[in-house]
């Protein structure tokens, strides 16, 4: 089927060229023209995996009427802080009953929202998924096994999008708890930051999982605010992906994180990277909205204190170490 595919960074790419190799024709949509062309000339994007040829039935437009026009079925593929824009192009264009699956991972900084809220407000018509779990996109690109989760509101609608999906070494679960499916995706990558700080500051392997096992306590606390359902959090979309980001090296937050612990500031990590890592705008919505949230994130506060309070890491540590002892779970 024809699938069109809004922005061509690096999972965009990848999941194109994973569509179109099972089968499907794929129309991807930049805003850089030259880009277009490139891709429609040369069938290889410049800008991610320069060095990989796209099949053939991946094209690309730079006008965004012109990629709508080319399916109902739409990926987007677009970071979150940009999607309010890029909803507002879609809002006068899009069909009534068009389907939306959203591949990013995060919080809006401004409202606090996630995105099925942000798409829900500025483009009601479409009929809107999300896709999580454990899936870089340099695995997905060579076809490396990978497991997912796509939630819906309806589970017919993300039913019909694991069909369309799964294919290959790349594995569909539908469910329909898309809060738990947001929660999890966009706040893993704040404890991937801290798992990259910890790795450049050399604090072992004990610190490493303990980022990872009390950073999940702090997404389930915030999951429950939120209405999550907890079994998603310990699945694909929470656990898998807190796994993955915080361990691999092809993780952008991670890297973000090593950058940042080997001293560099938010921004010299950030252009050092050249891509998004969604965590260091999802901890600024969580901290900033905390009051709207008013759960207890004290990892959480302390990336958001390295990241844009200058704050030494050691010093954090060490407040972390002396807070009065609990209880392990506490909601
Ligand atoms: N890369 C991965 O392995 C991976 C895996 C799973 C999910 N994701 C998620 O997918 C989303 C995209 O990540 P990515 O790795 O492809 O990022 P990227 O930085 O590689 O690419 C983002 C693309 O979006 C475009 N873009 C940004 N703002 C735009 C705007 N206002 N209008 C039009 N285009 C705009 C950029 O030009 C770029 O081409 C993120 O939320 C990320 O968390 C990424
Ligand atoms: O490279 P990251 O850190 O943005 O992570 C990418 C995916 O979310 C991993 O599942």
């Amino acid at each position: 089927m024809k699938i069109t595919i809004l922005g061509a960074g690096s999972f965009g790419t990848a999941f194109a060229a994973h569509l179109a190799l099972f089968g499907h024709e794929v129309k991807m949509w930049t805003r850089n023209c030259e880009r277009a062309e490139y891709i429609n000339k040369f069938h290889k994007n410049r800008s991610c995996f320069s060095e990989t040829d796209l099949p053939h039935a991946v094209s690309a437009a730079s006008d965004i009427a012109e990629a709508l026009a080319f399916s109902q079925h739409v990926v987007m593929a677009i970071p979150t802080q940009s999607q309010r824009e890029v909803c507002g192009k879609i809002a006068p264009l899009a069909k009534e009953g068009v389907h939306m699956l959203n591949l990013a991972k995060g919080i809006e900084i401004s409202t606090g929202s996630l995105l099925h809220q942000l798409h829900k407000e500025l483009c009601p018509q479409i009929v809107y998924s999300a896709l999580s779990g454990p899936s870089h996109a340099e695995e997905l690109l060579l076809d490396m096994p990978t497991t997912v989760v796509v939630a819906s509101k309806e589970e017919s609608e993300a039913r019909m999008w694991q069909k369309i999906v799964s294919a290959g070494s790349f594995r569909v679960y539908a469910g329909t708890d898309v809060i738990g499916l947001e929660v999890g995706g966009a706040t893993k990558n704040i404890y991937a930051i801290a798992a990259g700080i910890s790795r450049a500051l050399k604090l072992g392997d004990n610190a490493s999982a303990a980022l990872a096992c009390r950073g999940l306590a702090e997404i389930m606390r915030f999951g429950a605010k939120l209405g999550a359902n907890p079994l998603t959090l310990s699945g694909l979309a929470g656990v898998g992906d807190l796994i993955v980001t915080c361990y691999s090296i092809h993780s952008r937050n991670f890297r973000l994180g090593l950058g940042i612990g080997s001293g560099k500031t938010l921004k010299e990590a950030s252009e050092e990277l050249g891509q998004v890592a969604e965590g260091a705008y999802t901890v600024r919505a969580v901290v900033e909205n905390a009051q709207k949230f008013d759960v207890e994130m004290p990892l959480a506060e302390a990336v958001y204190r390295v990241l844009y309070k200058n704050e030494s890491p050691t010093k954090l540590i060490k407040e972390l170490f002396a807070r009065p002892l609990k209880a392990e779970m506490r909601f």
